[in-house]
């Protein structure tokens, strides 16, 4: 079987609270955009993982595509497979790719193999695997609550509009992002902003990263400015970055403006 993990986007991210288990929870609109991964899972004599593309830091044992397997070989008769996978998505880069892949895995496998897995049981699966992991099991835009492992549905459509991310190469650590905020309440309400008009997000969806990272990383709030000069109707950084991302209007090519970046551009879903 081949499947295509694809990256997430954090549209606002306030972290509104430290919790007891020391994570925070979080209120964000994740949205699926089309940077992929391929994910190619075959029948095989013994298990094995292999991954080309972007180096993975870490063995394959650390894997999350492996941790995945070995979490539902636990519980089902699973047969010995083969997974490839070709790494394209940039890495500590705020667009979720380790959890995507893993939960791309769960559902895979249970396709593939007929486990009949409800879905309510491969959403609490993923979260045992990352906090952004459960958000790909239905991988549709979500407002996300909690550790960012809980959903409600969202009435935001940007189909037809066009995405730009452009990541500049700077691996940033979440649980170093994290550690350097000091979480507080929301002045706004995120389900009523993103019902506005996209013009006026800028004044009032943000990313509670970006005010502690910027100032240490002073190229990532020049690429999001960069993006605004260049028409974006919404630009920020996603998750605990290093990518930002632009929403135009119309299609967009950026590739030479940004040429010693990896950009990634395309259609919103
Ligand atoms: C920041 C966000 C926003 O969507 O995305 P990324 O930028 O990583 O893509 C997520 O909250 C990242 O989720 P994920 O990358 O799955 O994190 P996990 O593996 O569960 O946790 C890694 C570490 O991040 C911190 N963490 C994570 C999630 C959360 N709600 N609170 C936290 O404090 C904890 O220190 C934890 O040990
Ligand atoms: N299949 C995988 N793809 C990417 N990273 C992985 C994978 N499996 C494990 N990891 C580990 O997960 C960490 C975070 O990965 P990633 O999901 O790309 O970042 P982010 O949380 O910023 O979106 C990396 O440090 C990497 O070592």
């Amino acid at each position: 079987m081949l499947v295509f993990p694809n990256a997430k986007i954090n549209i606002g991210l306030n972290i509104v609270e430290k919790r007891a288990d020391g994570y925070h929870n979080i209120e964000s609109c994740f949205y699926p955009v089309g940077w992929s991964d391929a994910l190619e899972i075959t029948l095989a004599d013994e298990f094995s993982f292999r991954s080309d593309g972007i180096v993975i830091p870490g063995n394959s044992s650390d894997n999350l595509c492996t941790k995945a397997y070995q979490m539902i070989a636990a519980d089902y008769a699973l047969p010995a497979v083969k997974m490839h996978l070709l790494k394209s998505i940039p890495i500590g880069a705020g667009l979720g790719g380790g959890s995507a892949d893993a939960a791309f895995v769960i559902k895979a496998l249970n396709e593939q193999f007929d486990l009949k897995i409800s879905f309510e049981k491969q959403l609490d699966y993923a979260r045992r695997l990352g906090s952004d992991c459960a958000f790909f099991i239905s991988n549709k835009p979500a407002y996300c609550f909690q550790k960012g492992d809980e959903f409600e549905d969202i009435d935001l459509n940007l189909k037809g509009k066009c995405i730009v991310l452009v990541n500049p190469g700077l691996h940033i650590s979440t649980v170093e992002a994290y550690s350097g905020i000091v979480p507080k309440r929301s002045e706004h309400d995120l389900h009523n902003v993103l019902k506005e008009p996209i013009e006026n997000w800028k004044f009032k969806v943000k990313n509670d990263f970006e005010a502690t990272l910027f100032p240490i990383y002073p190229l990532l709030g020049e690429i999001k400015e960069a993006l605004y000069q260049q028409g974006a109707l919404y630009a920020a950084m996603s998750g605990s970055g290093s990518t930002l991302f632009g929403i135009f209007e119309l299609e967009k090519d950026l590739q030479k403006h940004f040429a010693d970046y990896k950009v990634w551009q395309g259609p919103l879903d």
